[in-house]
């Protein structure tokens, strides 16, 4: 089997988020360093402060360009990182240093540092779609209704850790009205009671939940993955199917493949949405679109067959 070449990238600027994952990150710009002096790269840094940091990132690139840019960090510096680069010939390495660090996990990045620093040199490259939803750039999973919730009420508090998203979630349960949606998409309209809706350019949650296993992050399309509203005893059924990868064998679940949408909850000029892990208030209705292409992404090589 042949194996597609590795790029020569010399000049690497990672973007360090101090605060993702909760992680002490001491030693590790001199950790990476190293690493690169050790395969003949130099790196660079750019440290996000949570402000502007999209605007002082672009203008970094623009006054030093680098052959690639590494997200170090969880999703929400994966898509800093991917949102300056898509449209453009750098590609995105991603060095997984969040709490949930669900788009490394849909691209086969190793998930320790050990496992994801040999990408600097050994590595393909791959050209993935991304998505503008309510015009906020989207590398990986969007959602309206009760995950939106929760990853607000988790955002807004002192602790976390799975833990804590659970128990948020058992609080949240108890008391969470479904609304209802209309969506009309490029194919199809739909109109309908959910519990919750992904926009689902990938696959998988940082969670490990697998919110839309057949979808693939360079088709050119994404999925609206709907949860229906459910009886509690239909409650471990559900996550059991969300875990193994059995979102469609559901009776409380649907799946509409698209290239845009525009989604509608009835009687609300403004709702929560949680992109890549950020949760933010959009005015509905909320238009999806679709970049096709238009990141490109080092990923581990393919391993070769026995
Ligand atoms: N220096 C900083 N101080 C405070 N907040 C920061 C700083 N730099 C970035 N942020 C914030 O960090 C958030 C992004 O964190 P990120 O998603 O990378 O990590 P995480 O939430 O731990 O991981 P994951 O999203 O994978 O669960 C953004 O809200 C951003 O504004």
């Amino acid at each position: 089997m042949a194996f597609p070449k590795s790029l020569l990238l010399r000049n690497l600027l990672f973007v360090l988020n101090p605060i993702s994952g909760d992680i002490d990150k001491e030693g590790l710009e001199e950790r990476i360093q190293e690493y690169c002096r050790e395969h003949g790269r130099t790196a660079t840094f750019f440290h996000t402060t949570g402000k502007d940091d999209l605007t002082r990132l672009r203008q970094h690139l623009h006054q030093e360009p680098a052959e690639a840019v590494f997200a170090a960090g969880g999703d929400g510096t994966v898509n800093l990182v991917g949102e300056a680069l898509t449209g453009t010939e750098t590609p995105l390495g991603i060095l997984p240093l969040g709490s949930g660090n669900g788009l490394s996990k849909d691209l086969g990045i190793g998930q320790s540092l050990e496992e994801a620093l040999p990408l600097i040199w050994r590595h393909t490259v791959r050209s993935i779609d991304t998505l503008r939803v309510g015009g906020h750039f989207s590398a990986h999973l969007a959602d309206l209704g009760f995950n939106a919730l929760i990853v607000e009420r988790f955002a807004a508090g002192d602790t976390r850790g799975p833990g804590a998203y659970v128990r948020i979630a058992m609080q949240e349960y108890l008391d969470y009205e479904s609304a209802v949606y209309h969506i009309e998409t490029d194919r199809e309209t739909f109109e309908g009671t959910a519990f919750m809706l992904t926009v689902a350019n990938a696959n998988t949650f940082g969670s490990n939940v697998v919110i839309n296993p057949a979808g693939q992050l360079d088709d050119g399309e994404f999925e609206l993955c709907l949860i229906e509203p459910f009886p509690g005893t239909a409650a471990p059924g559900i996550l059991y199917r969300l875990y193994t990868e059995g979102f469609d064998e559901s009776l409380y679940t649907r799946r509409l493949c698209c290239r845009h949408a525009r989604i509608h909850i009835q009687g609300q000029e403004q709702a929560l949405v949680q992109v890549d892990g950020e949760p933010l208030k959009l005015p509905m209705p909320l238009e999806i679109q679709m970049l096709p292409a238009s990141l490109r992404v080092l990923v581990p090589l393919p391993v070769p067959a026995e």
